[in-house]
């Protein structure tokens, strides 16, 4: 084509209001600097515990700064990207790449194979010529559950996609689709042909369903398929040899749909695994179905979904492809991230899962710097440049070439041959899953993938169409979310210690920018310090009566109030206009908070700990489904607390000391005969506590108030409880309660016992104590009780123990009523102190 007859096949805007922004930022700065000035110059004199306590405090301002400045950097310049598919369709019908697509599964218990296959469905029927699409879906759980669910898809693909193009379907999941949709009424011969591909789809759900529950494959199904025999020599999920099955052969004349069209390739694989070789957990299976699918359709374009998070969109493919196979700048671009997003929040965003400013506002951002990071699901790549290639200006793809398909192998044959590229010795002395295919060693595999492709020299898109290009499901619980934000703020700040971090390993390969705008998510676990920091320590020194702001009544309180003020305010304002929600903000501050206290922080000390070579990688599945009474719960949207967890003994904590503070406050500012004064020097510090407080409101709502099996669980309530018990008590030094198979439990311990210190150190004499001490009961103690020893006895044991453990002088421990109702017949219910 000659050069001026070029049409771009996408376009690039930039975001307006961008200069009111840079105003807000600079002003937001100057704030900061006065804050600064004011915390040095007012430093309390030497030898005095308000010394330590305000440069604490000034130290995790400095760090708050410096992240509001990484948070700035991310929304300086922010474009947005348009793609012509009409172009795409005109210029290329006929050259049309092939797309090979990644689904992941890893455990058909949490990740049910119903689900698994709407995904599948849901791809194989895009808007795209299916003899240029190949599905692979990898097994990480080996599952013959799974195997058997892919079957069932394979057949009833043959009626799903002729209904999808003849009835316009979106979404193409048909799960997603009949739940919504309605039959064509106008018509009374489509609409029976409707409802009997819906009767067809129910039936196959039932059918799967069952399985599922009951967990083995009838004999008689499994006579339907060789595929099946391969299960005779799986001992476990954790050990057998490569399952490959070709379910459907795209270059089979005989694999069409009842219409006669030719059908998407579609193939299982669950890799090889023996327990001496570690798999790598989504990374591996990656990199065995890229091995795999370069033989099999060796497709120059490949998707990658993960199992829960199906197609919305049936264009996705040729809106992609509008920027790979541009000719003036497609040759650049190695990957095209969607955002991801969920089909399961609730109105308000309970748990802060949309993630919308980071969808709307951030990753703009990121892609006018050089492009968003590879965030796993929902992501197209330019297979060259994820199986390690540099970007070479010089280089020209040619795709008229690359579109021919050269295998000539029959099936069965490709199965036996490809094996070994799944097998685990495959990879040993290669450069896989370092300089190729995904990076391993690392939970969040997906970011640091992204950021090496980067520093090749390749640039990245991000596509934010109208329509939700991928829609997933997003945690139920409040557990499930603390835990999968654990692992991402472990990796990330894995990322950033490691040799990988953005800074030093993109220096003269990504722009500046780049390399700065990584930083906020690299960051998010070393924000745990300086936030807990915040939430404990002004309330801890608001008893004691040490002023940490400045006077209500002085100048110096206004850099104060507004950055706090603005900062928020303008942060509410980016939540509306992304399309959410008052109340979704609030939730999203509470959960911000919930993360940076427990999530971060054991993300934070897992790394360390990491790095120091105490504890081995893991990735912990996120869980899909949920029991009816949870899910009941999550739509009513109430917090769910009830399980046991080192992370809730942390807020619940936490929630006790800002309202033991609170109430502290409140009795002085009533008992001081000079109201104003109190008020005067202790404002701010009485309002941070009373919006800990607020924010803090659902705790204890599940701690005292709520009788719905969400509730924070009685161990934890009793052990919170018992905090107010110990405050009256007087001087305090400690209580907890020591669950050995626990890890983290030493942690909880730790910090415990820091803030025990610090109350000590304090020494509130009779006052209202705000150490507040979270008593778990653990399993031990309920193993004690089912071996009928006395109650008396066991609770003893306890308290020797947890005196024990902390070096104390005392231990108080309450007398408990177990939980389980049974246990509770043969033990008296006492609630007394005993003081050792
Ligand atoms: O050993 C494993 C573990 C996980 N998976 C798959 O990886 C995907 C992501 O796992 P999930 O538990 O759903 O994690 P999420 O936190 O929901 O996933 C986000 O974070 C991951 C990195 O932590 C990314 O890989 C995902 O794309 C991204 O959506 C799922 O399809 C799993 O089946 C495997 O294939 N093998
Ligand atoms: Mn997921």
């Amino acid at each position: 084509m000659a050069k001026d007859d070029y049409v771009p096949l996408f376009e690039t805007r930039p975001f307006k209001g961008r200069i009111l922004f840079r105003l807000f930022a600079a002003s937001i700065f100057v704030g900061i600097c006065f804050i600064c000035i004011y915390r040095v110059r007012f430093l309390p004199e030497e030898g005095k515990v308000e010394r330590w306590t305000w440069i604490g405090l000034f130290l995790a301002e400095l760090w708050f700064s410096f992240y509001w400045f990484l948070t700035a950097v991310c929304r300086w310049d922010s474009v947005y990207r348009l793609p012509y598919k009409d172009r795409l369709s005109q210029r290329f019908d006929k050259e049309l790449p092939g797309v090979d697509i990644f689904v992941c599964t890893a455990d058909p218990l949490i990740e049910p194979p119903s689900l698994v296959i709407n995904t599948v469905l849901s791809v194989m029927a895009y808007d795209y010529p299916p003899e240029k699409l190949s599905i692979y879906l990898s097994d990480d759980g080996g599952s013959d559950l799974t195997f058997y669910a892919m079957l069932e898809a394979a057949t009833f693909s043959k009626q799903w996609l002729p209904f999808c193009k003849k009835f316009k379907v979106e979404p193409r999941s048909a799960e997603a689709y009949f739940r919504t949709a309605f039959e064509p009424r106008e018509d009374p011969v489509k609409a029976r042909e409707w409802l009997s591909v819906k009767k067809l789809y129910e039936d196959m759900k039932m059918r799967i369903e069952t399985t599922t529950k009951l967990n083995r494959i009838p004999e008689d199904i499994r006579k339907q398929h060789k595929g099946f025999r391969e299960w005779d020599f799986v001992s476990s999920k954790h050990d057998h040899q490569t399952i490959l099955q070709i379910l459907i052969d795209g270059r089979d004349p005989n694999a069409v749909d009842v219409e006669g069209r030719p059908l998407p390739t579609l193939v299982y694989l669950a890799r090889e695994k023996r327990p001496q070789f570690h798999h790598h957990f989504k990374a591996g299976a990656m990199n065995a179905l890229i091995r795999v699918s370069s033989r099999i359709s060796n497709g120059p374009i490949i998707l990658n979904v993960d199992c829960d998070m199906y197609s919305n969109n049936s264009e996705s493919i040729k809106n992609s492809l509008c920027f790979f196979m541009d000719e003036e700048k497609g040759d650049e671009f190695a990957y095209v991230q969607y955002p991801q997003n969920f089909e399961n929040l609730t109105k308000n965003e309970l748990y802060g899962g949309s993630y919308r400013v980071i969808q709307k506002l951030e990753f703009p951002g990121l892609d006018a710097n050089g492009g968003p990071c590879y965030i796993g699901s929902g992501c197209f790549h330019r297979r060259e440049a994820l199986c390690g290639k540099k970007y070479d200006k010089d280089c020209k793809v040619d795709w008229k070439r690359l579109h021919e398909r050269k295998v000539k192998e029959s099936a069965s044959v490709l199965e036996e041959t490809c094996k070994v590229l799944a097998s685990c010795t495959f990879e040993q002395n290669t450069q896989w899953g370092k300089e190729m295919g995904l990076t391993y060693g690392c939970p969040v595999e997906d970011v640091i993938t992204g950021l090496t492709i980067q520093c090749r020299g390749w640039k990245s898109i991000y596509l934010m169409p109208q329509r939700e290009d991928f829609l997933g499901v997003s945690p139920t619980t409040l557990l499930q979310m603390l835990i999968q934000h654990k692992r991402w703020s472990e990796g990330h700040l894995q990322i950033f210690l490691s040799r990988y971090c953005s800074l030093l390993y993109g220096h003269k390969k990504i722009p500046l920018k780049l390399r700065l705008a990584y930083c906020p998510y690299n960051l998010w676990g070393a924000n745990c310090l300086a936030t807990l920091y915040y939430v404990a320590v002004p309330c801890l020194c608001l008893l004691r009566a040490i002023s940490l702001f400045p006077k209500t009544s002085s100048l110096w309180v206004l850099p104060f109030a507004y950055v706090a003020f603005a900062h928020r305010a303008y942060s509410l304002g980016e939540f509306l206009w992304c399309g959410g929600t008052f109340q979704g903000w609030c939730n999203d501050q509470r959960m911000w908070m919930f993360k940076r206290t427990t999530s971060y922080f054991f993300g934070f000390f897992d790394t360390i700990l990491k790095l120091l070579g105490y504890s081995k990688a893991a990735f912990v599945i996120t869980a899909k489904i949920a029991d009816d009474e949870v899910l009941k719960r999550y739509e009513q949207e109430l917090i769910e607390f009830g399980a046991t967890s080192p992370m809730f003994d942390i807020l619940a904590t936490l929630a006790m000391l800002n309202l033991f503070s609170s109430l502290g406050a409140i009795k002085k500012v009533i008992l001081e005969a000079d109201h104003s004064k109190v008020l005067d020097l202790f404002g701010l510090q009485i309002l941070l506590c009373l919006l800990l407080v607020t924010i803090n409101f659902p705790v204890y709502q599940a701690l005292f108030f709520r009788k719905d099996n969400g509730r924070m669980p009685s161990s934890s309530v009793d052990g919170t409880l018992s905090t107010g018990f110990l405050t009256k008590t007087g001087s305090l030094k400690g209580a907890l309660c020591w669950v050995p198979d626990d890890g983290h439990l030493i942690l909880v311990c730790m910090c415990l016992k820091v803030l025990a210190l610090v109350v000590d150190q304090l020494d509130y004499g009779d006052n209202i104590c705000g150490a507040v001490l979270s008593i778990r009961f653990n399993e031990d103690i309920l193993s004690v009780w089912n071996r009928n020893v006395s109650d008396h006895q066991a609770v003893m044991a306890l308290r020797d123990s947890i005196k024990r453990h902390l070096k104390l002088p005392h231990s108080y421990v309450m007398e408990y009523k177990p939980h389980d109702a049974s246990l509770r017949d043969n033990s008296s219910y006492r609630k007394a102190w005993l003081r050792g």
